[in-house]
């Protein structure tokens, strides 16, 4: 059995960390760290876990971290990068599932998010996360940065049509809307409180704002080929606690049949066990709830010459713990659906 921790183990990512590891076939889950729970049950943070587990989170301990065989790192942007690089000494993989190793560039990250970057050799070395794209470098992986939850979406939505050079780059346009897990559990603030989120949906960080922005474009720019590329996002916060809807827009450069990019994504994700690409429907969040999937829709408008893609995803595990999950079996080479094989939920 592999010998996992889990640091920031009571946050959303990490609560869903906790709910898939307990069950994952190869996985003993050495320890669960935690300042804000620590000395308690896993089933105080999570009453969901309470039959399953009798471990009790624990405040940080480096050595007791340095002796699990994979670490996975669910704390808030920029510690991370402080902390890797002992594990990684130690002979630990490594899995971020903050932005601390997106970036290959490290010019990027300090734009972003406001700070140097504490190891760029290890982010040199670390791979991106997006088992869809980069499966052959996940495998051989030490370090790897598990990609935000709108560039999961986003970038698998529109690879396919960049990688076959069918749209005008500069014409892509990302319309996502998030559930409120998305911005976590420690995160309060009016826009979350319940007679705020409910009954209304909301815009925010438009225009070029939004930290995903660069990470979209830099992977979207990689897949195309390209030195950079830019795009318009646009988040929205909508009333449900789970779940992320994509809709992307592209110029083709040629006219398209919507069945022939249908069989352009087919193929391009046929060895791809979590997306699935609709041909007689579109996608909708709950399809996806509380499972590993990406679901994939599309159709092209034959008046402006313009395709549309929607892919919807679960916020917390394709687009947070579950990939996380998926990147550990790659890099130990176990089956990449162990441990994620449930469907979503419906209703
Ligand atoms: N939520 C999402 O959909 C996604 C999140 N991410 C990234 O994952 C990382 C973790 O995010 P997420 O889990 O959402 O963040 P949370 O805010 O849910 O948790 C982060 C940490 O906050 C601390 N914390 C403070 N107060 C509380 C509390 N009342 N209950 C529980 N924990 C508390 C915990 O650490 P401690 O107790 O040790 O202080 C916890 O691990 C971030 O870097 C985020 O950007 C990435 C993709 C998707
Ligand atoms: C709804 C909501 O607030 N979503 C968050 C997603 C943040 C996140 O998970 O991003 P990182 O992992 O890159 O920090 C946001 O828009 O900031």
């Amino acid at each position: 059995m592999l010998n996992v921790g889990i640091v920031g183990a009571s946050g959303y990512a990490g609560g869903e960390l906790l709910r898939l590891l307990l069950r994952h076939p190869h996985v003993q889950l050495r320890c669960a760290f935690s300042g804000t729970y620590a000395g308690k049950l896993l089933g105080e943070a999570f009453p969901g876990l309470s039959r399953y587990t009798e471990l009790r989170f624990a405040d940080m301990d480096e050595g007791l971290l340095t002796s699990c065989d994979v670490v996975f790192l669910a704390q808030e942007n920029g510690k991370a990068m402080h902390l890797a690089p002992k594990l990684l000494a130690a002979g630990c993989r490594v899995i971020d599932i903050s932005a601390d190793f997106r970036f290959r560039d490290t010019e990027t990250y300090l734009q972003w998010y406001g700070q140097p970057h504490a190891c760029p050799e290890w982010n040199r070395e670390a791979v991106y996360g997006l088992p869809e794209l980069y499966r052959a470098q996940i495998e051989k992986a030490r370090l790897v940065g598990n990609p935000g939850c709108y560039p999961t979406a986003a970038i698998l939505a529109l690879a396919p049509l960049l990688k076959a050079n069918l749209v005008d780059p500069s014409s892509i346009l990302v319309d996502a809307k998030s559930g409120a897990s998305g911005a976590g559990r420690s995160k309060f603030g009016l826009d979350y409180h319940f007679s705020e989120l409910n009954e209304n949906v909301s815009a925010y960080k438009i225009a070029g704002t939004h930290r995903h922005t660069p990470e979209i474009e830099a992977v979207l720019a990689d897949v195309a080929g390209l030195p950079q590329l830019r795009i318009s996002f646009t988040p929205h916060l909508i009333p449900m606690t789970r779940g992320i809807l994509a809709t992307c827009y592209a110029q083709l450069r040629s006219p398209q049949t919507t069945k022939a990019l249908q069989e352009l994504y087919i193929e391009f994700y046929k060895e791809a066990p979590f997306v699935v690409v609709f041909t007689d429907r579109l996608p909708s969040t709950k399809g996806t709830y509380g499972s590993n999937d990406c679901h994939i829709g599309l159709a092209v408008d034959d008046r402006t010459n313009r395709v549309t893609v929607v892919s919807a995803i679960d916020n917390l595990v394709k687009g947070a713990a579950g990939q996380a999950i998926q990147n550990m079996n790659l890099m130990c080479h176990f089956e990449e659906t162990a441990g994620l094989d449930s469907g979503g939920l419906w209703p």
